[in-house]
């Protein structure tokens, strides 16, 4: 169903965008509005125009294609079928009928209408909108008059204005207030003939007829003018020139439509009334519709050439054409990006819902939130409330930002260490005390103080069910075991186990964590120990306690103090967790070297076990049932492959491995066992390959049948040297087995060859490697040379010393000598680099010496008239302490007395400037070195009886120990020998 909705030809300038239909009719609606409406659906069908469109009509009254005048009306479609209804409802249709073409000579005076943005051309429509009231109401009773025409004249610019910036609406305004003179004065001489179509308040619809030239003011008020009607020039419409410039108008023009869809509807609608068509009409079709500015257009309409006007059109089109090109070239580029944004945007879209689906979305919040959950939810009832709240607010916080920002990733990673600690997740302790020990016995040899110190430990614990309260230090020289016995008691106590080494840590943060904000932040090592080890009770070993760092960044030692303290640990606060962890369940077992060297807060809190080394004897054990064993099997021997002698294990004890640990023993078992390794396995080749060319041989004789006499004497040669070799390399007297093989069949045969080479594969493995003291060199090289036994017989002014160092117990000698004798000279030069305790021990010496040597032969004036060398070897090793004192002595008066100490004296001890022996300290390890030095009496001052008391017997074993408390008892025990007996 159609419906005619009006009749305005306002409508055709206001919507140019949708399609107008032109009817040719004999008569007056319906007849043609019917035809029209049969178009309608013809184009609705075609779909060209949707139900629910509007369309414009232009209904002319005669065939002449609307010359004479017509109606335009706009429909609304209703439906696409309508010609089979045939009822149409026109509402209203005030006629627009044109009257034929005006007469000149009834318009030589004519009202002059001011165009503000164009000019109008002929055969064009136009709105205008006057304001003055005076020139509205004359064109009212002009249109009354049946003589609706006035003349349209383009306004000029003010002078000095530049025609391509866009003018404001102000100088519109004044423009509107221009009368009279001063109007005509700014009007452009050539405009042109206009109907006046319709007139709607101040709207005035005009449609342009001829050109005309103003040439006088008539009226001012309205503005009336005389004028002349001007025609184009003759022009030959058969000129060639004019043919083809008008093609190319029309070609360009046809160019610019297909460029420009908003260009395409512009031409359709005025082409609906461009009545005939012939050269000037397209020039002036072409400057109306393209966008040129108003002077450009003024020119095409004042230019009466013909051809003139054409080619300023042309320019005016190209221009055009230039413009739509560039429209298009922006509008693909602004395409291409929007697309491929959104292809990027797509991709990125599939790239998601790929991970999603193979369950790789990493970043997704949920699987994220679900996956943090999941790790708790076994847990939650043991995680501390307030963990639980700040796990819970993370969690939300997390939801809320962006997965691409800096601060979601931080989030992630604090919930992921959160949420990956062990909390409330304990071990089962094991407090049972006989297989402790049985752990402890089997890991270590000896150390039977240490293994004791650790069962009491473990049987408080028992008692009181929990074993948490001490911090155990282990010192000792290096390799004496400290770190694997703190591994063994883990395994003793069923903890998991995690060592650290703190030696020469000096940022708080290794302990502490660093703060979150921080790029890279992490946590401290014990979060990072809990999150390992999976459980809240390990055991952790802090290694090399004594060697911490002084600290760039914060004090070390007060963290650890913070992180080993019982009172405080319950409520260790990591910088990066921010949440309070209990670390009171904790056992912490710590190592030095030296515990002088401990700060001394955190020694305080400590329960010192020392190791004091080892001695040969107890090396012996250990290298025989720990570290041969453990040797050999890291290397894949079998025991009864090798066979390493007592001799040798103690030729390798005692010229190469004399240090208190035995790590440099464990190197040199290694060293064996490797060389062993390589002897197996290459005599092991050797026999595979001479196996294998006498089965080549065999295999070449038998293929060879008649073999010749002295040929078989040989097989029986090589038959007889495999069979001694096979009883040279086996045991157990399956060697005559090769000598029956020669009377097998010789389908057999195949199978007894290999069986010989599997038995080979056996003479390998019972093949025996004898280490010696006569091969030992072979295996570790020659013995190294040990600086503490310099002297067989120590000479006059030489005596030996015991010291003690982080390395274990040493002997070292004192030297002095009498570099110049002369009255008066008397002095002292000490060299060895020793500390300044040393030093001041060795001028006490010097006087006590005097003083003593005074007493004892007065007449001798050595110390007055001697200038002296003390001397202490190795130049190479700083030295300090007042335990030397003693031996000083001792060295400087046997120079003076000029006799040698007892053969295989060692002694140790501070002395007063009164000869006062007073204690010192490393009595075991004093006694152990004393030992390896071969010495057989040692001094020691009396206060230090109880420390050898309490030393095991073997280390005790063989050493005539002398306790003393005052100087003169060692010069008894140091000179008062008998030379004969010595000798
Ligand atoms: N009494 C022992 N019984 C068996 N093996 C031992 C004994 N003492 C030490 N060992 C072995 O000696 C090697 C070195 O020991 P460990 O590394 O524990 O020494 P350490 O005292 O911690 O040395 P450092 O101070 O240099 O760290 C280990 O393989 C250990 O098993």
């Amino acid at each position: 169903m159609l419906k005619l909705l009006s009749s305005s030809s306002r409508h055709l300038h206001t919507h140019f965008s949708s399609p107008c239909l032109r009817v040719a009719a004999e008569s007056a609606p319906p007849a043609p509005l019917l035809r029209a409406l049969g178009s309608i659906a013809g184009l609705t069908r075609r779909g060209e125009a949707r139900t629910g469109s509007r369309q414009r009509l232009f209904f002319c009254s005669d065939s002449s294609g609307g010359k004479g005048g017509g109606t335009l009306v706009e429909v609304e479609v209703k439906s696409g079928d309508a010609e089979a209804d045939g009822g149409v409802d026109v509402t209203s249709s005030s006629s627009a009928l044109m009257p034929t073409n005006p007469r000149p000579e009834d318009y030589l005076t004519v009202l002059a209408l001011p165009l503000l943005h164009r000019p109008l051309f002929p055969g064009f429509y136009m709105p205008i909108y006057v304001k003055d009231p005076k020139l509205l109401a004359a064109l009212q009773e002009s249109k009354k008059r049946q003589a609706p025409y006035a003349g349209a004249f383009l306004v000029k610019d003010e002078p000095g204005t530049d025609p391509s910036m866009v003018s404001g609406s102000e100088s519109e305004k004044s423009i509107y207030d221009l009368k009279g003179k001063d109007l005509y004065n700014r009007l452009h001489e050539v405009g042109t003939l206009a109907q006046i179509t319709n007139i709607q308040g101040d709207q005035v619809i005009l449609v342009g007829h001829r050109r005309l030239r103003i040439t006088e003011m008539v009226d001012e008020d309205p503005l009336t003018v005389k004028v002349d009607h001007l025609k184009e020039k003759p022009f030959n419409k058969d000129d060639d020139v004019i043919k083809a410039t008008s093609f190319e108008v029309i070609s360009t023009l046809r160019d610019v439509l297909k460029a420009s869809s908003l260009w395409r509807d512009h031409v359709q609608t005025y082409t609906q009334h461009m009545g005939d068509f012939n050269f000037p009409r397209l020039a002036d079709f072409g400057a109306a519709i393209c966008g040129a500015n108003k002077l450009q257009c003024q020119e095409v309409l004042e230019e009466l050439d013909v051809y003139k006007r054409l080619k300023l059109t042309l320019e005016l089109v190209k221009k055009e054409m230039e413009i739509s090109k560039i429209q298009e070239s922006i509008a693909k580029a602004i395409e291409e990006k929007i697309s491929g944004e959104q292809r990027r945007y797509l991709l990125n879209e599939q790239l998601k819902a790929i991970k999603k689906e193979l369950g790789l979305e990493a970043d997704d919040k949920t699987t994220l939130t679900a996956k943090f959950r999941e790790r708790i939810e076994p847990s939650r009832d043991k995680i501390p409330a307030h963990v639980l709240q700040v796990i819970e607010e993370e969690l939300t916080k997390l939801q809320l930002l962006e997965a691409s920002s800096s601060e979601f990733n931080v989030t992630r990673n604090y919930l992921d260490w959160l949420t990956a600690l062990p909390w409330g997740n304990y071990s089962d302790e094991n407090f049972d005390v006989l297989r402790a020990q049985k752990i402890l016995d089997e890991d270590h040899y000896g150390l039977t103080d240490v293994k004791e110190r650790i069962l009491e430990f473990i049987a408080v614990g028992k008692l009181r069910g929990k074993s948490q309260g001490k911090i155990i230090c282990l010192s000792g020289p290096p390799g004496v075991g400290k770190t694997s016995i703190g591994r063994s008691i883990a395994r003793a106590l069923n903890r998991k186990f995690y060592r650290f080494s703190v030696g020469g840590l000096g940022d708080v943060a290794e302990i502490k964590g660093h703060r979150r904000t921080y790029i890279g932040a992490m946590p401290g090592k014990m979060v990072q120990c809990l999150k390992s080890v999976g459980t809240a009770n390990p055991l952790v070993l802090i290694d090399e306690i004594d060697k911490l760092g002084r600290g760039h960044a914060g004090d070390p030692a007060s963290a650890l103090l913070e992180l080993l303290d019982p009172e405080q640990n319950a409520n260790f606060l990591d910088h990066y967790l921010d949440v309070p962890i209990d670390l009171s369940k904790v056992l912490f077992v710590c190592t030095a070297n030296v515990i002088d060297m401990i700060p001394n807060p955190l020694l305080d809190r400590m329960e010192v076990i020392a190791i004091a080394g080892y001695i040969t004897d107890e090396k012996m054990h250990i290298a025989r049932d720990y570290l041969e064993k453990a040797t050999r099997e890291a290397c894949g021997i079998n025991p009864e492959q090798v066979e390493v002698t007592d001799a040798a294990l103690l030729a390798l004890i005692e010229n190469y491995c004399r240090e208190a640990g035995v790590r440099n023993l464990q190197k040199q078992i290694e060293k064996i066992y490797r060389k062993i390794a390589l002897q197996l396995v290459r005599k092991g080749a050797l026999i595979e390959s001479s196996v294998s060319s006498e089965q080549s041989d065999e295999l070449k004789e038998e293929g060879a049948e008649t073999s010749t006499d002295s040929a078989k004497s040989g097989s029986t040669k090589q038959d007889n040297e495999t069979a001694e070799e096979a009883e040279i390399i086996q045991s157990d007297g399956s060697a005559d087995q090769t000598d029956s093989s020669l009377n097998e069949p010789s389908d057999t045969k195949d199978v007894k060859e290999s069986e010989k080479i599997e038995e080979s594969e056996v003479t390998k493995s019972v093949e025996k490697v004898l280490v010696d003291t006569s091969n030992l060199p072979d295996f570790v090289g020659k013995p190294v040379f040990h600086a503490e036994r310099i002297y067989d017989r120590t000479p006059v002014g030489v005596v030996m010393g015991l010291a003690w160092t982080a390395m274990g117990g040493s002997t070292l000698y004192i030297e002095t000598t009498n570099v110049e004798q002369g009255e008066g000279k008397g002095a002292l030069h000490l060299t060895g680099q020793l500390g300044e305790v040393m030093k001041e021990s060795a001028q006490i010496a010097h006087t006590v010496a005097r003083g003593i040597l005074l007493e004892k032969e007065p007449e001798n004036p050595f110390f007055a008239n001697s200038k002296l060398h003390l001397h202490v070897p190795a130049g190479a090793t700083p030295k300090d302490g007042p335990s030397a004192g003693c031996t000083m002595i001792t060295s400087l008066l046997s120079l003076a007395m000029k006799k040698p100490v007892r053969n295989d004296l060692a002694m140790t001890g501070e002395v007063t400037l009164t000869g006062k022996i007073l204690p010192i300290g490393g009595v075991k390890e004093k006694a152990i070195a004393a030992r390896r030095s071969d010495v057989k009496t040692i001094i020691f001052p009396s206060a230090n009886r109880r420390d050898f008391d309490e030393l095991a017997p073997n280390v005790k074993e063989g050493l005539d120990v002398h306790f003393v408390d005052d100087y003169s008892q060692i010069f008894d025990l140091a000179f008062g020998y008998d030379e004969k007996d010595e000798k």
